[in-house]
């Protein structure tokens, strides 16, 4: 593996140069997955993303944390076009997933989110039966059709997400019945169902208790196996444990990025430091 020491955080400064041995496994998980170049945003005259650059990376966990207001949500919804719905926002720069450009006039949004999905910090199940909220992406992307396949993917997710025991018996049952933390799983199923390359997660556990928060940890732990997270957090002990990679945004600004070890016991910048040691923020 041969991990630079970007001038600018681009791929993460791993605190070690090249020829030196790996320690952690990098080495098997190191492929590209997200590419940002000079990443510009406006929100009308307000610039909340100025000049990004990073390499994210398949079957990883990255956490972006900073202040309220740096830029993360800002940052995570550039990765699947999200900011495309606000009115008047500006995007310069290029986003390239498994090398193509995410702004691409030719690239189908809806094709897009299939490949990226979402999770919000809010459980936000559709106000439909549980078996629906999973059946209905892959139905509607035609990734399944008879009775038996949507069954067998319904249960696949749910499995997956680590609720299929907990709602087996009561699958037509709304999706709103359930308790926070079954419905965020459920929204993870959701995102699951149509096996996408990414999930972004917006403070998946902000709005959920210490047990919940632990189970989807675990569950984040699970997932990166097979799906590339990039996560938000403000709880840095959440980014400690779960995150390989860890992004510090400040003012708009990709201040630093590096191995999630580490950045929390010997972050490169300042900034960082200040932040991860509570002194501002
Ligand atoms: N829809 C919007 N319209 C105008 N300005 C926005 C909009 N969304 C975000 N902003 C501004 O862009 C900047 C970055 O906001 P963003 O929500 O990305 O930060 P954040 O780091 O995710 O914050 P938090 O941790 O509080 O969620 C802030 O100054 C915010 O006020």
């Amino acid at each position: 593996m041969n991990i630079q020491v970007a001038e600018r955080s681009i791929a993460p400064m791993t605190g070690h140069s090249a020829g030196e041995p790996v320690t952690r496994n990098e080495e098997a998980h190191h492929e590209l997955s997200i590419r940002v170049r000079d990443l510009n945003l406006w929100y009308g005259d307000t610039q909340a993303l100025k000049g990004i650059d990073i390499d994210l990376y398949k079957k990883n966990i990255t956490a972006l944390i900073g202040p309220s207001g740096c830029g993360k949500s800002t940052f995570l919804r550039c990765l699947n076009r999200m900011n495309d719905l606000i009115p008047g926002v500006r995007i310069q720069g290029l986003v390239e997933m498994d090398g193509r450009d995410v702004n691409e006039v030719k690239m189908d949004e809806v094709a897009l989110r299939r490949r990226v999905g979402m999770v919000f910090q809010k459980p936000n199940p559709f106000p439909k039966s549980i078996y629906d909220n999973i059946a209905y992406a892959p139905r509607m992307h035609d990734l399944v059709s008879r009775k038996a396949d949507v069954d067998e993917l319904v249960e696949r997710a749910l499995r997956d997400a680590g609720l299929w025991e907990e709602v087996k018996d009561k699958l037509h049952q709304p999706g709103t019945s359930l308790s926070g933390g079954q419905q965020q799983r459920l929204c993870i199923a959701r995102a699951i169902a149509v096996q996408p390359d990414v999930i972004l997660m917006d403070e998946p556990t902000s709005a959920l208790d210490p047990i919940s928060t632990a189970t989807i940890e675990d569950l984040m732990d699970k997932l990166k196996q097979q799906f590339t997270i990039v996560t938000v957090t403000h709880n840095m002990q959440q980014a400690a444990r779960v995150a390989d990679y860890t992004a510090f945004f400040h003012l708009g600004e990709l201040i630093e990025y590096n191995d999630t070890q580490t950045m929390f016991s010997n972050p490169h910048t300042k900034k960082a430091e200040d932040y991860i040691t509570g002194r501002y923020g």
